[in-house]
This record gives structure tokens, sequence and C-alpha cells, in this order.
């Protein structure tokens, strides 16, 4: 079977990106991305591509070759899915905050909608592939909608879990580790999976496409994120011993990376892991280990976020406690809000957790990020109704430059390891900020040695 016709729902940071390459390198196969919120699908069409919805480095170029072609960004979600033969879920699914699981398994309302949209909607045969990530077994459940509410349609259910990360979107999905397909054992489901491996073959080679049965890789997915929070979670463990013996983390992690058992690959300290996806997916596979009963499984995996509150909160305790006990009325300026550089997302961003706890200490915040408008700073720290919102707007201000949001400062804090805060005039920051002057870099990329010889105080997580 050869796919001709691709809708996506949900054109988010997944959607978006992954159809527009998979667009850009079928121009034979017309891809339609479709969501409910208008205003998404707007800025995809913008004629400027600055607007994009997405900040993701060569994006605009891969959406400047395939827009209008065959690949175009729709709110009419019935006529997409009815006019496809391949549809792509690609909706959120964040954890639940109400009812049964509350606090750790996936919502997965807005995957039901879909799946009851798509039953209803079709009258023709249709292969359903998850591109959400989805606790193991939801295939099973999908399948269920699908048989029992459509109309006599035959559907074909696949898992294929995204892998890539933000920042580097573009690149993971030109140039993927692999790509990783679950489908049936059956005669049917193993044609959907060829249909599948045939669209990623017109630029991936064939040996880094992988087929799998459904459970596998549903869990695959949750199983591959666990395992790189894990080492994040395992270096930033290593961190605060380093700053009690005097180890320097770098060092450590340069030293067992070259181990090629080991790998070099994510043993970078920092101020904690964050991202719409390490935290969501861990508190699932902690859900899913309890229901199963494996509670010593569940309590493994559960650390690792332990240890990631741990060190979002270390960090600004050690702000507090250096800057003599009290920051009460003090401006504190946060580099960075997003929760890794090269990108517009805040999602459970190291920056929301630290600001909150400074804000609590009565300091006043001033935010400088590159990317991160203002109203998305807002709505984070308000998301979390520690205050009220008239507060938030009174402690913590937002600027457009670097060197205004640290003037008057007593302390900088490096929250986003972005390029160009190593580029900054640093004396210039330095004269222009209360003494003594503080540094605290929660992603180690400042050359410490040129601040402390202007004259700053600095502190480096990791560092003893
Ligand atoms: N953000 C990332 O880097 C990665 C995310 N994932 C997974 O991909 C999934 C999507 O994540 P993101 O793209 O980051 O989320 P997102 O929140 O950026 O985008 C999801 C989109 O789906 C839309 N939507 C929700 N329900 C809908 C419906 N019934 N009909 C039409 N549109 C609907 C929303 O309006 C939203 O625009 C999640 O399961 C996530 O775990 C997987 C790999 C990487
Ligand atoms: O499922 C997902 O959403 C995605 O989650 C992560 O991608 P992402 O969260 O976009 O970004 P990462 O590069 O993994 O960084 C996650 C967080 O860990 C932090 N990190 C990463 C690596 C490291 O060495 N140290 C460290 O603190 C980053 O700063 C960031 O806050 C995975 O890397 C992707 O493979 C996956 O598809």
């Amino acid at each position: 079977m050869k796919i001709k016709n691709i809708c996506c729902i949900g054109a988010g940071y997944v959607g978006g990106p992954t159809m527009a390459v998979v667009a850009q390198k079928c121009p034979n196969i017309k891809v339609t991305i479709v969501d409910i919120n208008a205003a998404r699908i707007a800025a995809w069409n913008d004629e400027d591509l600055n607007k994009l919805p997405v900040f993701e480095p060569g994006l605009d170029e891969v959406v400047k070759e395939a827009r209008g072609r065959n690949l175009f960004f729709s709110t009419d979600i019935d006529k997409a899915i009815d006019e496809a033969d391949m549809i792509f879920i690609s909706v959120n699914t964040p954890t639940k905050t109400y009812g049964k699981g509350k606090g750790m398994a996936a919502d997965l309302k807005y995957i039901e909608l879909c799946a009851r949209q798509i039953a209803q909607v079709s009258k023709t045969d249709k292969i359903v592939v998850e591109k959400s990530t989805l606790p193991v077994r939801t295939a099973s459940a999908i399948k269920n909608i699908l048989e029992n509410t459509g109309n006599g349609v035959n559907f074909q259910i696949l898992s294929n879990p995204e892998f890539l990360a933000e920042g580097t979107a573009v690149q993971d999905l030109l140039n993927p580790d692999r790509v990783l397909i679950g489908g049936d054992t059956t005669e049917a489901g193993q044609k959907a999976i060829q249909a599948l491996v045939d669209v990623y073959a017109n630029w991936v080679p064939n040996e880094r496409i992988l087929t799998t049965n459904v459970w596998s890789s549903e869990l695959s997915k949750l199983t591959a994120n666990a395992f790189l929070a894990q080492r994040v979670s395992s270096i930033n463990a290593m961190s605060e011993l380093c700053e009690k013996s005097g180890a320097d983390v770098n060092e450590v992690s340069k030293a067992i990376g070259m181990d090629s058992r080991i790998g070099s690959k994510f043993l970078k300290a920092s101020v904690g892991f964050g991202g719409s996806c390490f935290q969501k997916d861990i508190l699932n596979l902690v859900y899913i280990a309890k229901t199963y009963g494996l509670t010593k499984v569940a309590d493994y995996w559960e650390q690792v976020i332990i240890m990631n509150n741990h060190q979002k909160q270390r960090f600004s305790d050690k702000i507090v406690s250096t800057l003599f006990n009290t920051v009460s009325g003090k401006k504190i300026t946060f580099l960075g809000w997003a929760f890794k550089k090269d990108t517009n997302d805040t999602r459970e961003s190291a920056a929301i957790m630290v600001a909150d706890n400074l804000l609590n200490e009565q300091a006043k915040v001033s935010v400088y990020d590159p990317k991160v408008i203002e109203e998305r700073m807002y709505a984070d720290l308000d998301y979390l109704n520690t205050r009220t919102e008239a507060k938030n707007r009174e402690l913590l201000t937002v600027s457009q430059d670097p060197y205004e949001a640290s003037k008057d400062s007593h302390a900088i804090a490096v929250l986003t390891e972005w390029d160009e805060f190593k580029t900054y005039d640093w004396q210039k920051i330095y004269d222009n900020m209360h003494k003594p002057a503080f540094v605290f870099d929660g992603r180690g990329i400042l050359d410490v040695a040129h601040l402390r010889s202007i004259g700053f105080e600095c502190y480096t997580i990791g560092k003893g």
C-alpha cells in the first residue's frame, strides 16, 4: 500500500516539525496538519516565517520549501481525516491534574477525542499512527474505540514514537539514530508497518528503521526518556558530591564518558532537567509500574524525579545562603527561562521553580531570555498559583536586553545555556551591579576565571 495522503492531528512541537520534514522529503505525499487551536494554525500559515509557533533552527527553511506545495496547515480536522489514508495522532498527553492517577498518570482525554473523531468521520480504511508518547497498551484502547464506534471501516494502529529533542528537532528528524515502528503481528498489521516504513525510507536508511510489536514500541519511548533523564539525575547527584569534596563535575563527566560503555553524551550537570516530557513520562512510568503492583520498580524510577527537584531547590537555596541568607528586596537577574537553549519552550523549565522559590523569599527577579516572550513567563508562574497574578508581575520583570536586566542587581543566575551568554561584555555587567557581585552558573557555561578576574564571586554547579 502506497501512502498518498497524510493527516496529522496536533500542530505542536512534535506534529509541526515532524510533518514538515515528512512533507519536505516526500513531495508526492500530501501532508495536512490540523489543530483545534486556530491561532496556532494561523501562525503556521503566517507569511512571516519568524512567526512560526515553534522556534527550531532550520525549521523555517523546511516550511518554506514544502508549505503550499504538499504541506498544509488547517483547522478543518474532519476534512483532513476524511481524505487521509494515514493519520498521525500528535496531540499533547500531559500529566493528569484530576481524579485517579492525578499528578502521575498520562491524561489521555485528547487522544480519546481524536480516536472518536477519526471513528466518526472515516469512510475509508485508515492507518492510525500514535506519534504522541503514550502509556504501554494505549493502542488497544484506541483500537477498541475505533472498532466499536466506526462505520465498519478497517483500522490498523501503529506506534511510531518520536525521539527528536527540541532545539535540534530538524537535524534529529533528518538524521535520526533510529525510527521505531510497532504494529500488529497479523498480515494486515505487517502491511501497515510496511506502508509507514516506505514513507521513512524516502530519507532514512533501512537499517535505522526498526520494527517491533506495538507494546515494545510504546514502552521503548518511555524507557528511552527514563534512561536519558536518569543520566542527568545521576550526574547531578554527583555534582553535589563534587561541591562537597572538591572534585569538578566536568572532569568527572569527561573521565567516565571516555569509557565507551558509558559514553559521553547526556552527562552535563545542570540546575535540573526540564522540558515537557522527562518528568511527565517518568511519572507515567512510575504510575504504570504501580498499577502492575511493581512498587520497587516504581520507587526506583521515582528517584530520578526526586533528585531533579532537589537539584532545582538546592540551586535557589545556594543563591539565598550566599547572599547572606536574605534576598528580600534584592534584584536577581536570570539569564534564560527556556528549559534548554535554542528553543522557546519553557515547559517544566528549572527557571520556573527557581524563580518561584526566590519570589517566596521576596527577591525581585529580572529575566532576560532571547526567545521566550514575557506572557509565557508570567503564564508559567501564574500556573503555580503560589501568589496573585498581580504580585507575580510586581516581583518579576522581563527585559529585552541582558545589560538592562542585570543593571543594579546583586546576582546573575544562568538558567539556560544559550550560547550568547558567553559572549557578553561581563565587565560592563559587573560595573552596573551592586557589590559584591555574584554569578551563579547553573549550566557551567561561563568562563569563571575571567569572571573572577573582573571581580565577580562565582558559583558553578558541581565545582568544589
Ligand atoms: N515536545 C517534544 O519535544 C516531544 C514530545 N513528544 C510527545 O508528543 C506529543 C505532543 O507533544 P507536543 O507537540 O510537545 O505538544 P503540544 O502541546 O506542543 O501540541 C499538541 C497540539 O495538539 C492540539 N490538540 C489537542 N487535542 C486536539 C484535538 N482533539 N484535535 C486537534 N488538535 C488537538 C493542541 O491544540 C496542541 O496544539 C506528547 O505526547 C509528547 O509527549 C514526543 C517527543 C518529543
Ligand atoms: O520525548 C521528548 O519530549 C524528548 O525528550 C528529550 O528531548 P528534550 O526534552 O527536547 O531535550 P533534551 O536535550 O533531552 O534535554 C532535556 C533537559 O535535560 C537537560 N540536560 C540534558 C542533557 C544533559 O547532559 N544535561 C541536562 O541538564 C536539558 O538542559 C533539558 O532541560 C529527549 O532527548 C528526546 O529524545 C525526546 O524525544
